[in-house]
């Protein structure tokens, strides 16, 4: 299918030029001279990229930017600026346009850009679609997920959930433990009770006992009034205890007395308390590797797996990546402006290779870093933090061995400077090469360098300018 291309500039022979360029490239284009013309066609027909002219008499190309992105009008923008004009820009990245070109522009670093924005723009529309599908089919109490592990836990805790029976969940830190339990209180008949949820590891023992079970005046030093314990304060509700692989011998075998009958006493107390407590406990320990060295009650264990979930961990549900990072860009929206909305195919394609050890706390993290970093509404592999994404010659980067990096600590800094110099260089001209298929002078000019030193960069480099030029479809521009 042909892209539509709407280019909107007042001047008679810039719209001529590109129209021309870009009817030569297969697209199909419209030009007006106004932003009021331009709004016009926008709102009326569908479109997939606007080329737009900043200076105009009249609306400038700045508010008719501003016009498409409050109407969320579907397509990518282009905005061409004056030359040397970087603050402009920058100020239109930031108002939403997807890239920017200075006057006086290369055909082929604007046919580049507009390749780009056209491809940004399906993945955006892709995007869309994951994010429909979320709203409609992959959401579950705060949760997303299309992974059919994931969708038949979902399908047990609407079974289970309003039976009120003992829950345990196993899984790795951050896979989702916490809010799989919120989903199961969510879904009881318990609702309206009270969640209470108790970190098991984070309390000595004699300090989570009167957590859990309160005290009474004068039970220890410090007591100076009775204090009601988290099972009393769940009375009716839902009780989480994360973390029980934790707890020691002598709370277990508090723990399950209080399972087995719903009563005990409080610290310091001889009256036994009665309670009406869902008890939901989770571990990121295996407890039935525990019971097998003798570290956990089997007594208890039984007790809390009346209903068991195994939650699995983020590298082994890959499918869910891209929906939960869209997941976690929609709860951040309101935290920039313009909001950032999209992940570019390289950032996503980073985050679908990364392991993710912390599993999906990890990957809300890497989107809040990146998030803060992003420059416009798109999220960039640069944007994500390097442990995810590492740069190319980053010591974590590939298997490249950290003696061969730039960073070395055990060379001199002039050493490390000058590889990490040449590195960029390399890089530099390569996407020079790539970008002017292999035309030294286009180069020279871009970098603004002469020819020769360009070509001895090349040299030194050993960028071959042949390679580059292969397939090339300008030949008439070649030097
Ligand atoms: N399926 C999901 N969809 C959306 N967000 C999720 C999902 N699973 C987890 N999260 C989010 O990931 C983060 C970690 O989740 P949670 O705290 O429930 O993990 P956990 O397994 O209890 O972690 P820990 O073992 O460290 O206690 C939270 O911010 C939670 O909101």
């Amino acid at each position: 299918m042909k892209s539509r291309i709407l280019v909107v500039d007042d001047e008679d022979l810039t719209r001529e030029y590109l129209t021309l360029l870009l009817d030569r490239e297969d697209h199909e284009v419209e030009a007006v001279a106004t932003a009021a013309e331009a709004l016009e066609i926008a709102r009326s027909r569908p479109i997939h990229l606007m080329i737009t002219d900043l200076y105009m008499p009249g609306t400038g190309g700045m508010d008719l930017l501003s016009h498409v992105r409050a109407e969320r009008l579907p397509f990518g923008v282009i905005v061409v600026t004056g030359y040397g004009d970087p603050q402009v820009a920058l100020a239109a990245m930031k108002a939403g346009a997807d890239d920017f070109v200075s006057k006086p522009f290369e055909p082929d670093r604007l046919l580049l850009l507009v390749e780009r924005t056209l491809k940004r723009r399906r993945l955006k529309d892709e995007l869309e679609h994951l994010r429909r599908q979320m709203r409609e089919d992959y959401s579950f109490h705060n949760m997303v997920s299309k992974n059919d592990r994931m969708r038949q836990v979902f399908d047990l805790i609407e079974q289970v959930g309003p039976l009120g029976s003992t829950v345990l969940i196993h899984g790795e830190t951050g896979t989702g433990k916490e809010l799989i339990a919120q989903a199961i209180h969510a879904a009881s008949t318990r609702r309206e009770g009270k969640w209470v949820p108790v970190n098991c590891a984070a309390l000595s023992d004699s300090l989570l006992e009167s957590e859990l079970f309160g005290h009474e005046k004068g039970a220890f030093t410090g007591a100076d009034r009775r204090r009601i314990g988290r099972f009393e304060a769940a009375d009716g509700g839902t009780l989480f205890l994360d973390e029980i692989g934790d707890i020691s011998a002598a709370m277990q075998a508090k723990l399950l007395r209080v399972l087995q009958s719903g009563r005990f006493e409080r610290v310091g107390g001889t009256e036994t308390v009665g309670v009406d407590v869902r008890i939901v406990a989770a571990s990121n320990r295996r407890l039935d590797e525990l019971v097998r060295q003798g570290a956990f009650r089997s007594d208890l264990y039984y007790r809390l797996r009346v209903v068991p979930i195994e939650l699995p961990p983020l590298r082994d549900r890959r499918e869910d990546i891209p929906l939960l990072a869209l997941h976690f860009l929609n709860k951040l929206a309101g935290r920039s402006t313009p909001p950032v909305t999209e992940i570019d195919p390289e950032a996503m394609h980073a985050l679908y290779s990364h392991d993710w050890p912390g599993n999906i706390r990890e990957l809300e993290n890497a989107i809040k870093a990146a998030v803060a970093l992003a420059d416009g509404t798109m999220i960039h592999r640069a944007n994500l933090p390097p442990h995810v994404a590492p740069r190319p010659d980053s010591p974590s980067s590939g298997d490249r061995r950290p003696a061969d990096s730039p960073l070395d600590l055990d060379r001199p800094l002039p050493d490390v400077t000058e590889a990490a110099i040449s590195q960029v260089e390399r890089d530099y001209f390569s996407e020079l090469l790539a970008m002017y298929k292999g035309n030294v002078a286009r180069c020279a000019r871009h970098s603004g360098l002469s020819r020769r030193c360009v070509t001895q960069k090349l040299q030194k480099y050993g960028l071959d300018r042949m390679q580059f030029k292969e397939g090339s479809a300008t030949t008439a521009l070649e030097d």
